[in-house]
């Protein structure tokens, strides 16, 4: 809708309109030039052989005395659907292999962006003329040789929309449910990039054309009898200097028809901002039928000594071990970089190669996440598992959503793919999920689009998403980050209630220690990619231990904080993953150093409260005496 109403803005511009009407008169005289005139066009008339313009002949008369006004109006069709034709094969290949990388994976797509940035390397017209040459002379060959020849510029373009895209988090999320390569490519990223590529086709098309006037101009292009603009040019070139219009007036033509495509693409592109595609957001899960097996304990997830590392190398996560129950809501905190969201994403399956991750264990509902998958069958159970299962919610509700398809659409989506419902049932339950996220005249809201959501009520119908299956973890990447306060208690509440009524379990993800302190049972502190405390939340404001857990507390500012002095901050700066040196990564930033410190990482110990510290505080170590640091 929205769409629409921008292009219609684009037509009533000055530019867009011209442009437009412009466009609009080519491809009808295309249309309509060879019904009304090809017998004047084709009319021979001996009497009258190269004649300069004259009331009779308009713009003279060519060697067999046949009208060269008639024969520009008439060439108009073969030249532009000619054009049109080498475009759109353009367009199809850049798309083929554009898109190579989302469908082959990785390794084949690398293989396909080289070749693409070789070929985009040569002229394109100096490619036309290999291909012409390679399938012959004749409109069909130069059809494959223009359309081949243009084809590297689309794929680049394709390549790069579909990477901006292929990153949005709503892409993850229909990865994470299951959703197939093909379909996360028809569904969810060729919807996000048509408008740029429409347009960029546009553009081309002008392009295109002066391209096939070119071949045609050389004899490589359309051949007798039939005659295209640049055809008609090539046989006018030896009369030039005593008859120029024969060979100006196609020349002409052709370049008010490229001049009608690139102003319209230009008007259209400056008028939707293109390439301006918009951000996305999230997604998960689905039914009923998946073979759980957590039945020792109620363990939903198990994370294991997680490693993940980047080449570098650089290890962002080191180790990472917790288990989360049925129904519990874990905290994870720390700042910026300390491996949190890899975390996250490390459990979600969504580290792209080259990261690599390793684990001791990772298992989630009892079912192994890591290692290479004996069959199909174990390959499409796990996905099942995680697509019903298992929900993300990301942090900014801007991108949450595919901005181009419908919020209930999308929500129904996964449901259809893993639950087997028809297109009613799944919209039926997208619009109860609605409601039971709060959803205000949800069956209405069903038929929006996201842009039509406020932040808090898409964070609202993302969470929605992950509960169209019967989830038994959500995963919740800094979720109301983006949101005021206000909304953000809406979604917090909202994510406790969903714990209260479906014993849901959640992984929150937060840099705010007060919100986790606020909703969690447990709050995981992290600190160069490993868990420096694990305690229960209720524990957090009396009994936390390590020095950084108690800086991260200290450094909150309440009602008591005075406001004429300056605010309490963690001295010195979190430690670069790749500069994790032997030793606790906290010693240079911490007050409470002991011998050990320098030399050895501490170990995470302990039961229900675990610390990885040489010196906790709390429970001072009578017999080790603080070394009191000067801070960096
Ligand atoms: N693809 C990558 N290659 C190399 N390093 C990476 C990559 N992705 C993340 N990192 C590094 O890993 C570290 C942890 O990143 P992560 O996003 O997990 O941090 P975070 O705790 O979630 O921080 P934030 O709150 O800012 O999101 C950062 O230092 C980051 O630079």
């Amino acid at each position: 809708m929205a769409r629409r109403t921008r292009w219609i803005a684009v037509l009533r511009t000055p530019v867009g309109a011209g442009a437009g009407v412009l466009l609009l008169a080519v491809l009808l005289l295309a249309l309509v030039a060879p019904l009304l005139w090809s017998d004047q066009a084709s009319a021979i008339d001996t009497e009258h052989l190269l004649e300069g313009m004259s009331s009779q002949h308009w713009l003279g008369t060519d060697s067999l005395g046949r009208d060269i006004f008639y024969r520009v109006l008439v060439a108009s069709r073969t030249s532009i659907m000619l054009a049109l034709l080498a475009t759109a094969l353009g367009v199809f290949i850049g798309l083929l292999l554009g898109t190579a990388p989302v469908l082959l994976g990785r390794r084949f797509g690398r293989l396909t962006t080289a070749i693409v940035n070789i070929a985009v390397a040569f002229p394109g017209l100096l490619l036309a003329l290999f291909f012409a040459v390679i399938f012959g002379v004749g409109a069909k060959g130069a059809v494959l040789a223009i359309g081949l020849a243009g084809a590297p510029a689309f794929a680049r373009l394709t390549q790069t929309l579909v990477a901006g895209i292929a990153e949005r988090d709503f892409v993850a999320a229909a990865r994470i449910a299951g959703v197939g390569r093909f379909r996360i490519l028809l569904r969810h990223i060729l919807p996000n990039i048509a408008e740029p590529l429409v347009v960029n086709a546009t553009i081309g098309a002008g392009g295109v054309l002066l391209a096939f006037a070119g071949l045609s101009f050389l004899g490589l292009g359309v051949q007798p009898p039939a005659y295209d603009w640049g055809r008609l040019m090539g046989e006018s070139l030896n009369g030039i200097y005593v008859h120029p219009a024969a060979a100006l007036a196609p020349g002409v033509a052709v370049v008010i028809a490229g001049l009608a495509f690139n102003l319209f693409g230009e008007a259209v592109a400056k008028g939707l901002g293109v390439p301006a595609v918009l951000g996305p957001r999230l997604r998960v899960p689905v039914p009923e039928t998946v073979p759980a097996a957590p039945v020792d304990d109620e363990a939903v997830l198990v994370v294991k000594d997680l490693r993940v590392s980047f080449p570098g190398p650089v290890t962002p996560v080191r180790g990472v071990s917790f288990t989360i129950h049925k129904g519990e809501i874990v905290g994870v905190v720390g700042e910026s970089g300390s491996g949190k969201s890899l975390t996250a994403l490390a459990v979600a399956g969504l580290i792209e190669s080259p990261g690599q991750v390793s684990a001791s264990e990772l298992s989630f509902l009892g079912a192994p996440l890591l290692g290479r998958l004996a069959d199909r069958a174990t390959a499409a159970t796990r996905r099942r598992l995680l697509g019903t299962s298992f929900a993300m919610v990301f942090q900014d509700p801007m991108t949450s959503f595919n901005p181009t398809k419908r919020i209930g659409v999308q929500l129904a989506e996964g449901a259809r793919e893993h639950q087997g419902l028809s297109r009613r049932q799944a919209m039926a339950r997208a619009v109860d999920r609605l409601r039971a996220v709060r959803v205000p005249a949800a069956e209405r809201r069903a038929r929006q689009y996201p842009h039509e959501f406020s932040g808090g009520m898409r964070q609202r119908a993302m969470i929605g998403m992950g509960l169209m299956g019967a989830p038994a973890l959500i995963v919740a990447d800094e979720p109301t980050t983006a949101l005021d306060v206000t909304v953000q208690r809406q979604v917090l509440r909202l994510l406790e209630t969903i714990r209260e009524t479906d014993e849901v379990a959640v992984l929150l993800i937060s840099h705010d220690i007060t919100v986790v302190a606020q909703v969690c049972d447990r709050v995981l502190v992290m600190y160069a990619g490993r868990i420096v405390e694990d305690l229960a939340a209720s524990e957090l404001l009396s009994g936390a231990r390590h020095p950084y857990t108690r800086a991260l507390l200290a450094a909150v500012p309440d009602l008591d904080t005075p406001l004429d002095e300056p605010l309490a901050v963690i001295p010195g700066r979190p430690v670069e993953p790749s500069a994790v040196g032997a030793g606790c990564a906290y010693k240079v930033r911490c007050e409470f150093l002991v011998g050990a410190c320098a030399s050895k990482d501490p170990e995470l110990v302990g039961e229900s409260h675990r610390v990885a510290c040489w010196n906790p505080q709390g429970h001072p170590l009578l017999s080790i005496e603080p070394i009191r640091t000067g801070q960096r």
